[in-house]
């Protein structure tokens, strides 16, 4: 499962978490695979860092469950060696200097003291390591959390909003850092509430909304999803309008039929090649289908504030 270099999955099936009269978590099922990053989207409040939370046993879920490797966190024979997790980006004490932060959490999770100048290495962070962490820009807390979360070498990863309030240069090395991780078949789950911050980043998304899954799968599924509508301009308009929204393609039916003005209508829910063909099918004149693109921002926040919408 782990140590052996192999791939580990975490796997949350109908997890639900609910605090007095919230429910923060309500019925998630997903999975993150090993060797790609995955980001965990959604809103703040979503119930991200209780999903992360769950994961690692920190918080007992209502019901469902959430396992790493086949097992839950508590059932790990090496919890901390499998699953590296910061969660808290301000818990740096901050009289403290990098090093002895690292020192600290090396000796909690009994890993070799060797690892804390392997991390400050591998992170790049030298530099800094013998200054206080009281002075420290987000970036290089950034760093340091992600250098916390690496010294017990384990193969899954859980980022609480790692890009949090970098700069596009540090969204960049983030980026390639992460998929170094995962080009060593690591798990890494990254939550962001900034999908901007993560598109470039993460190749599989999870999203969330109030605690419910409302997408998932590559980033390129998402970006599919990303033509919200056609418009169409034809001289029989009227008809055309009438016959999308009595007659199904191919089992797929126009979600929205809407007479823009004389002569032009935005469909949304068919693809340009659908509409063409019912017009044909129809005798009915087409002169224009213009596929109106949404940018991947608009998607993900039409998914995270319509109940309706969904990618799968
Ligand atoms: N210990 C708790 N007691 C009561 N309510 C809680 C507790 N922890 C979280 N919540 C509530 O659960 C919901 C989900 O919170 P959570 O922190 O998991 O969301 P999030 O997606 O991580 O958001 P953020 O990005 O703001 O951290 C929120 O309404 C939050 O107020």
């Amino acid at each position: 499962m782990s140590g052996d270099g192999g791939g580990v999955r975490v796997e949350v099936r109908d997890l639900t978490k609910r605090f007095g009269s919230v429910t923060a978590v309500n019925g998630l099922s997903f999975t993150v695979e090993p060797g790609v990053v995955t980001g965990f989207l959604g809103p703040n409040g979503a119930g991200k860092t209780t999903t992360m939370r769950m994961i690692l046993g920190l918080v007992t879920p209502t019901s469902g469950t959430a396992t790493i490797g086949g097992r839950p966190y508590a059932d790990l024979p090496h919890p901390s060696r499998t699953v590296g997790a910061v969660l808290d980006s301000s818990s740096f004490h901050p009289g403290h200097v990098a090093r002895d932060h690292l020192a600290v959490y090396c000796r909690m999770g009994g890993y070799p003291l060797d690892r804390v100048d392997e991390v400050i290495h591998q992170l790049g962070i030298g530099e800094f390591a013998d200054r206080r962490t009281r002075g420290f820009s987000t970036g290089m807390r950034q760093r340091l959390n992600l250098a916390t979360a690496l010294l017990g070498d384990a193969r899954v990863l859980l980022l609480d909003e790692p890009s949090n309030g970098l700069d596009p240069e540090g969204i960049a090395w983030l980026r390639s850092f992460l998929k170094g991780l995962a080009d060593q078949g690591r798990t890494v789950l990254v939550s962001s509430h900034v999908l901007s911050e993560v598109e470039q980043v993460v190749d599989e998304v999870v999203v969330v909304r109030r605690g419910e899954l409302v997408a998932s799968g590559t980033m390129a599924e998402l970006s599919s999803a990303a033509t919200a509508a056609v418009v169409v301009r034809s001289p029989d308009d009227e008809r055309l309008a009438e016959t999308l929204r009595a007659e199904s393609v191919q089992g797929t039916r126009a979600t929205s039929v809407e007479r823009l003005e004389a002569g032009t209508i935005r469909v949304e829910g068919l693809t340009t090649a659908q509409i063409a063909d019912l017009a044909a099918d129809h005798r009915l004149r087409v002169h224009e289908l213009t596929p109106e693109r949404s940018t991947l921002e608009q998607v993900f926040l039409r998914l995270t504030s319509d109940p309706r919408e969904s990618v799968r």
